[in-house]
């Protein structure tokens, strides 16, 4: 661990953003989540509105986020310092696809994502109290057809619960990845060029 003092906060639970954001040298604290203090709301609700456009989705999630984020900063009177925040989600036949809820959901998912191609869209927002911003980044996967068998290891391996589209493309799942365009880091959780680019000309970091 670096010594250096974190410069923003990152609100997130996943190990997955706090390794890619590593990555890119950003020293940053997590800004956990307590529930039931004052200015802790419960966790943002990730239920799309009637009709909402994926892209919409998962930006205006994303800046929830963030803005939960920041009243946490705000209430706990910790030091200000920007709060970033992600949400990712695949899209398939114009439906947004989130977590699994369940096995038999995931085995589900999987067969539907099975040789063909869907979009996986991350969504970052930074938020200093003072002003709000967001960035997308969209990539295209090709999956190869996947057998009974394939689905049902993999489901069983645990790897699909946590994830958006029930696979991990930094773990076992690269095995059925044929072909992606866009960003690697983004289909796993942050996307590191976008993440760069909005704390570098939005919030005068210098990385
Ligand atoms: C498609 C894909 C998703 N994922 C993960 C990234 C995200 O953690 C998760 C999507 O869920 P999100 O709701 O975006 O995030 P989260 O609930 O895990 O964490 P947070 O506290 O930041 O809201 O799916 C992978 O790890 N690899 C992949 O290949």
């Amino acid at each position: 661990m670096s010594s250096n003092p974190p410069r923003i906060y990152l609100a997130s639970t996943s190990p997955r953003r706090r390794e890619l954001l590593r990555q890119i040298g950003v020293h940053f604290e997590v800004l956990t989540f307590r529930g039931g203090e004052r200015g802790d709301d419960a966790d943002v609700d990730e239920t799309p509105l009637p009709n909402e456009a994926v892209e919409h989705y998962v930006e205006r999630v994303a800046l929830t986020k963030a803005e939960a984020g920041w009243r946490r900063v705000h209430w706990r009177k910790l030091p200000r310092r920007p709060v970033l925040a992600a949400d990712t989600t695949l899209e398939l036949d114009g439906e947004i696809i989130g977590k699994p809820r369940d096995m038999a959901d995931a085995r589900a998912i999987l067969g539907r994502l099975s040789g063909r191609s869907h979009r996986v869209l991350t969504a970052i927002a930074i938020s200093d109290g003072t002003h709000i911003r967001s960035s997308l980044s969209v990539s295209d996967v090709r999956f190869r057809i996947l057998s009974e068998d394939d689905i049902r290891h993999y489901v069983l391996s645990g790897e699909p619960m946590d994830k958006a589209g029930a696979y991990g493309i930094q773990g076992k799942a690269a095995i059925f990845i044929e072909e992606i365009r866009g960003s690697y880091s983004s289909i796993m959780g942050l996307p590191l060029f976008e993440t760069a680019q909005l704390l570098e000309d939005g919030f005068g970091y210098a990385l």
